[in-house]
């Protein structure tokens, strides 16, 4: 089967982009997992499937695919890319349109300067449903956030590290480093990722703090690894940062691959994610 694909990125996070509308794509999970397996043919941290939704009043449905194969439910960095993509693609006249995901819905708005505000929703911050198992733990509170202590054996060593958690839809451990350039991403990363205390995985955050309002930020992702940016990351790390009492809305979140906003009025409230959405080339995949 041939598949047309548009490559495109938000803030260094790749994306494969496929029209599953004008095209047949019905992939066995074997073939799925084939295409995740060499990176989507091109390379490429996730792929993002553009459908119709049966959601009365929703415009679209996008489903996400890690370079692992594994269908997640949120993000951030994709849902620009996926608004420009539908808007390019002639697919929509609207500029703001209504998002069906696994995690819900969402509502990416392509701005006149062609940067992509999205509604990301609300955190949720209850730590059973990030999911984070708690059980006997004794949380650090710190402001309006608790601080949990994940022990991770280091090279023969144990090492505890705090650190909050968030869902965006999909889950996130975010803490503060010194400096996110010497932090030990690729290290201590995939020991968060795969941590027992995390049933379905988790995206680990690692956030310098540059002032109130402007924050460093790497993310060692879920399914992917580090990535050049991580949108729903960004959301995550201003939340634990605004709740901890150290961050002030908006936030500016420097990622390795570009620059992010995010702006958050506090619990029970949206998250706002700002940043660019790029189209890099359009081309074709054998599966
Ligand atoms: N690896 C993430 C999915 C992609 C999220 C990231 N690319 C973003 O921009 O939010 C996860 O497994 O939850």
């Amino acid at each position: 089967m041939k598949l047309k694909f548009t490559k495109m990125h938000g803030a260094g996070n790749d994306f494969v982009v496929i029209d599953a509308i004008n095209q047949q794509v019905d992939f066995t999970p074997a073939q799925w997992q084939a295409l995740a397996d060499r990176r989507f043919g091109v390379g490429a941290d996730q792929m993002l499937v553009v459908e119709k939704s049966s959601v009365p009043g929703c415009d679209f449905r996008y489903r996400i695919f890690n370079n692992d194969g594994g269908e997640v439910e949120q993000c951030g960095n994709g849902s620009r890319a996926f608004v420009k993509f539908v808007v390019e693609k002639g697919l929509t006249a609207a500029r703001q349109i209504t998002v069906e995901t696994l995690a819900g819905i969402i509502s990416p708005r392509l701005e006149d300067d062609g940067s992509v505000t999205v509604d990301m929703g609300a955190p949720v911050l209850e730590p059973a449903l990030v999911p984070f198992d708690a059980e006997g733990l004794q949380g650090q509170p710190e402001g309006r956030e608790t601080l949990w202590p994940l022990v991770l054996e280091l090279g023969g060593q144990r090492e505890t590290v705090q650190v909050s958690v968030v869902s965006m839809g999909n889950p996130h451990a975010v803490q503060v480093v010194a400096d996110v350039d010497t932090a030990p991403v690729e290290l201590m990363g995939p020991l968060i990722e795969h941590h027992v205390r995390f049933p379905r995985r988790v995206n680990a955050g690692f956030m310098q703090l540059v002032n109130r309002q402007h924050v460093k930020l790497r993310v060692f992702e879920r399914g992917a690894g580090e990535t050049l940016a991580c949108g729903t990351g960004a959301c995550a790390a201003a939340v634990a940062g605004i709740r901890r009492g150290l961050l002030d809305s908006p936030v500016r979140v420097d990622a390795r691959g570009g620059q992010l906003s995010i702006a958050w009025a506090g619990e029970g409230q949206p998250v706002y994610l700002t940043g660019p959405a790029v189209t890099v080339f359009e081309g074709e995949i054998t599966v």
